[in-house]
C-alpha cells in the first residue's frame, strides 16, 4: 500500500504509522500491520479490481492467520484497501471448466481457511468496506463480528449459480442468522442490501465510509483488552466446535461431492451465463 494511504488510513484515527510495524513485506494480496501498543492486526486484502479470492490470496490469507497465532496478537481486522468492495468471493475462472484436481485443490485451500478464521483465537472483525458476495461474505462470517458499509451488498448467490453449497457453509450461515432465515436466503440465492443484513443480523453493525468502518471494528476489539485471552480463545473454540469437527469429519466427502456438482455439464453453463452477465452487466 502507498505512504499516502497508510498516512490516510492510520492518521485518520490518531494512530500514526510509527506506532504501527509492518508484519509481512513480501506479500502480494495483502497488507498486514500490527499496532505495537494493543497488538491488533490489520489485514488488508488489496488484490484489484475487487479481492477475488484467487490462489495466492487464499494462500496469503492463511499463512498470515498462522503467523497471527505464533505472534499472540490481541486481536484481528480483516478489510480491504477498496472502497466499494470488501471481497468479491471466489474466483469464477476456477470453477469454470476446471480440471478437477485443480478445482479439488483450490476448493480445499479454501475450507481449510475457512476453518482456521473461523477457529482463531484471537478475536476478529471484518470491517467490510464494500459489497461481500459469497466467499466474501464467508470471510465476513468467520470473523466474530461485522461492520459493514452502507449501501453495500452481501450474500451467497449459490443456488442462483447452480452450486448447491457444502453443508459447512450452511451451518456458518445458520449459526450466524438462525435456521429459518439461513434456509429464506440461501435456498433463494439471496443478496441482502445493508439495512436487511443487519436486520437478520447477518452483520452487527453499518459504517458511514471506510474509516468509520476500521473505528467500529477496533471500537469492538477494545471491549476485549480486560477479558483474559486464554479464557475467551477457550470460550470460542467450545462455542464453534461442533462446525469445525463437522468438517473434519466430513469435508472430505463433502469436498468430493461439490466438486462433482461443479464439473456437471447443466452447471457448467449456469457458471457460464453468470459469468457472462457479470462481464456485461451495465456498471453503476
Ligand atoms: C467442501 C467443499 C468446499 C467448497 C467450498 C465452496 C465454498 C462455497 C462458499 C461460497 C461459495 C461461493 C461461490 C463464489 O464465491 S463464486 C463467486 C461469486 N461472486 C460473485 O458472484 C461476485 C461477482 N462480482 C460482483 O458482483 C461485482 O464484481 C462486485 C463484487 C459487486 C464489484 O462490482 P464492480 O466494482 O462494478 O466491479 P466489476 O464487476 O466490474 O468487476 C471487476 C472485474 O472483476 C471481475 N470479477 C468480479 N468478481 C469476480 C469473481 N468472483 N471471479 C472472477 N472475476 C470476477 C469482473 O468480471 C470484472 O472483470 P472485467 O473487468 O474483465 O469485466
Amino acid at each position: 500500500m502507498s505512504t499516502y494511504k497508510y498516512a490516510t488510513l492510520f492518521l485518520a484515527r490518531n494512530i500514526s504509522v510509527n506506532q504501527t510495524r509492518t508484519f509481512f513485506s513480501n506479500l502480494k494480496c495483502l497488507d498486514v500491520t500490527i499496532n505495537r501498543e494493543n497488538g491488533v492486526a490489520y489485514v488488508l486484502m488489496k488484490h484489484p479490481p475487487v479481492n477475488t479470492l484467487n490462489m495466492q490470496l487464499i494462500s496469503e490469507l492463511s499463512l498470515t492467520l498462522s503467523n497471527l497465532e505464533k505472534s499472540k496478537c490481541q486481536g484481528m481486522i480483516l478489510s480491504s484497501i477498496f472502497d466499494k468492495v470488501f471481497c468479491s468471493g471466489l474466483d469464477l475462472n476456477e470453477l469454470l471448466k476446471p480440471k478437477p484436481e485443480r478445482v479439488k485443490g483450490y476448493f480445499s485451500t479454501f475450507q481449510e481457511l475457512v476453518i482456521q478464521l473461523y477457529g482463531s483465537s484471537f478475536p476478529t472483525v471484518a470491517a467490510m468496506t464494500g459489497h461481500s458476495p459469497a466467499g466474501g461474505c464467508v470471510l465476513g462470517m468467520c470473523c466474530e463480528y461485522r461492520v459493514m458499509k452502507k449501501n453495500s451488498q452481501i450474500g451467497i448467490p449459490g443456488s442462483r449459480m447452480g452450486i448447491a453449497l457444502p453443508r459447512y457453509i450452511v451451518n456458518l450461515m445458520s449459526s450466524t442468522i438462525g435456521l429459518r432465515n439461513a434456509e429464506l436466503m440461501l435456498t433463494k440465492g439471496k443478496i441482502l442490501n445493508t439495512d436487511e443484513a443487519l436486520k437478520v443480523g447477518l452483520i452487527d453493525e453499518i459504517a458511514n465510509d471506510r474509516t468509520d468502518a476500521i473505528r467500529k471494528a477496533e471500537d469492538f476489539l477494545k471491549e476485549y483488552e480486560m477479558i483474559a485471552p486464554l479464557a475467551r480463545g477457550i470460550t470460542k473454540r467450545i462455542i464453534r466446535r461442533s462446525i469445525i469437527e463437522d468438517v473434519k469429519m466430513n469435508g472430505a466427502a463433502d469436498l468430493e461431492n461439490f466438486v462433482s456438482v461443479i464439473m456437471l455439464p447443466e452447471v457448467q453453463e449456469k457458471l457460464d451465463m453468470y459469468m457472462y452477465n457479470l462481464k456485461n452487466r451495465k456498471r453503476d
